[in-house]
C-alpha cells in the first residue's frame, strides 16, 4: 500500500528525511513517532505527493509519487496538522465545498457529509460557521474533510492534538476504525503513550533517521535491555533482597516504595521462572510478583538520544 525506498529530502544542509524505508500493508495503522522537527510532516508530504524528494522512491498501492501524482492524490486522504477554514460558511457547506473539489457528484455529496460528520461526531454542528468552531472541533472537521472521498491511505499529522482527553480517545477508537476499514494509516504525534494501544506499528523518526520500526511488542522489547521485575513479599523484606542477590540472573537488588523490591536481571535474560520458586522455597509469602512495563514513552526515551534539530 505504502512503501518508500530511500526517501531522502534536504533543506541546504539540513537532512530533514534520511534514508527512509518504510513498507506499509492494507490495514497497517502505523505510528509515526518523533519530536518536533524530526521529519514526520516530510516524510508524509513526500509521500501525499505534495514535496519533491531529492533522493528516493514512494509508491502508493504502487504508484510512484513521480509519475502517478494525480492517481496518488485521489487514493490519498492527507490531513495536514494545521489547516485553515474559510469564513461565512457552514460545516456542511464546507464540506460540500471539498465533495465539489474531489469532483464527487452533486447528488451524492449530501449523504456522503452527513456520513463524514456522524462518523467524527460532529452531526450536531452541521449547520454551524466553520470558522466558530473550537480546535478540537476544527481538527474533527478536518478528519471528515479528509475521508470525503473515501481515500484508502491516511495520512494523518498529529490529528489529536489540541483535543481534549475524550476527544482524543474517540480520535483513538476512530484510527482503529480505520484499520478494520482496510485502510492504510500513517498517524503522527508525540504523545507517545496515546498510539500504543491503537497502532499495528510504529516507527520512531529522530533527526530524519527511522530509529526503529516494528510491532508495538518488538520495539518495547529493542528498548529494554534489562527487565526489571517488581516483588512484593509479606515480611522479611531485606532477607529477600539478600536471596534475589545471590541469583545467577539478578544484576541489582533495591528495596524501594512501601518495602516493594525493584529487582533488575542481567542483560538479555528473558527466562527469570527461577526467582518466584527460589522465594516460595525461601519461604517467603509473596503477595506480589510483576515484570515492569515499558511503555512507548520510555521506549523513545531509551531508543533515541534527543538529538533534535
Ligand atoms: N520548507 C522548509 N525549509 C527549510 N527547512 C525546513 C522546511 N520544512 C521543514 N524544514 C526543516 O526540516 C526538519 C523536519 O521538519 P518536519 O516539519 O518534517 O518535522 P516534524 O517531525 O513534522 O516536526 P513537528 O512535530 O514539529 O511537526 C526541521 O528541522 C525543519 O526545520
Amino acid at each position: 500500500m505504502i512503501e518508500t525506498r530511500n526517501l531522502t529530502k534536504r533543506y541546504g544542509n539540513l537532512i530533514a528525511v534520511n534514508n527512509i524505508n518504510l513498507k506499509l500493508s492494507e490495514g497497517d495503522v502505523f505510528g509515526f513517532i518523533g519530536p518536533n522537527g524530526s521529519g514526520k510532516t516530510t516524510t508524509m508530504r513526500m509521500i501525499a505527493t505534495l514535496l519533491n524528494p531529492d533522493h528516493g522512491e514512494a509508491y502508493v498501492c504502487g504508484k510512484s509519487i513521480y509519475t502517478n501524482q494525480e492517481d496518488i492524490r485521489r487514493l490519498v486522504g492527507f490531513m495536514p496538522d494545521f489547516f485553515g477554514v474559510y469564513d461565512d460558511m457552514t460545516v456542511i457547506e464546507y464540506l460540500e465545498f471539498f465533495c465539489a473539489a474531489y469532483r464527487i457528484p452533486g447528488s451524492k455529496r449530501r449523504k456522503i457529509c452527513e456520513e463524514k460528520l456522524e462518523l467524527v461526531d460532529m452531526s450536531f454542528k452541521r449547520d454551524a460557521m466553520v470558522n466558530e468552531l473550537s480546535r478540537g472541533q476544527t481538527q474533527r472537521i478536518g478528519l471528515a474533510r479528509t475521508l470525503l472521498h473515501e481515500p484508502q491511505v491516511l495520512l494523518l499529522d498529529e490529528p489529536a492534538s489540541g483535543l481534549d482527553p475524550r476527544a482524543r480517545i474517540e480520535i483513538r477508537n476512530l484510527l482503529r476504525r480505520l484499520g478494520e476499514l482496510k485502510k492504510t494509516v500513517i498517524v503522527s504525534s508525540h504523545i507517545l503513550p496515546e498510539l500504543a494501544d491503537v497502532c499495528t506499528r510504529v516507527g520512531m523518526i529522530e533527526k530524519g533517521n527511522l530509529i526503529v520500526d516494528g510491532n508495538v511488542a518488538e520495539v518495547m522489547k529493542k528498548a529494554r535491555q534489562r527487565i526489571l521485575l517488581n516483588i512484593r513479599v509479606r515480611d522479611r523484606v531485606e532477607d529477600a533482597a539478600k536471596l534475589m542477590e545471590q541469583c545467577d540472573t539478578v544484576e541489582a537488588v533495591s528495596i524501594g516504595k512501601d518495602q516493594l523490591l525493584e529487582v533488575t536481571l542481567k542483560p538479555n535474560v528473558e527466562d527469570y521462572s527461577e526467582i518466584p520458586a527460589e522465594l516460595v522455597n525461601g519461604g517467603f509469602a509473596l503477595m506480589l510478583f510483576r515484570e515492569e512495563e515499558v511503555n512507548l514513552e520510555t521506549a523513545f526515551m531509551e531508543l533515541t538520544k534527543g538529538l533534535v534539530q
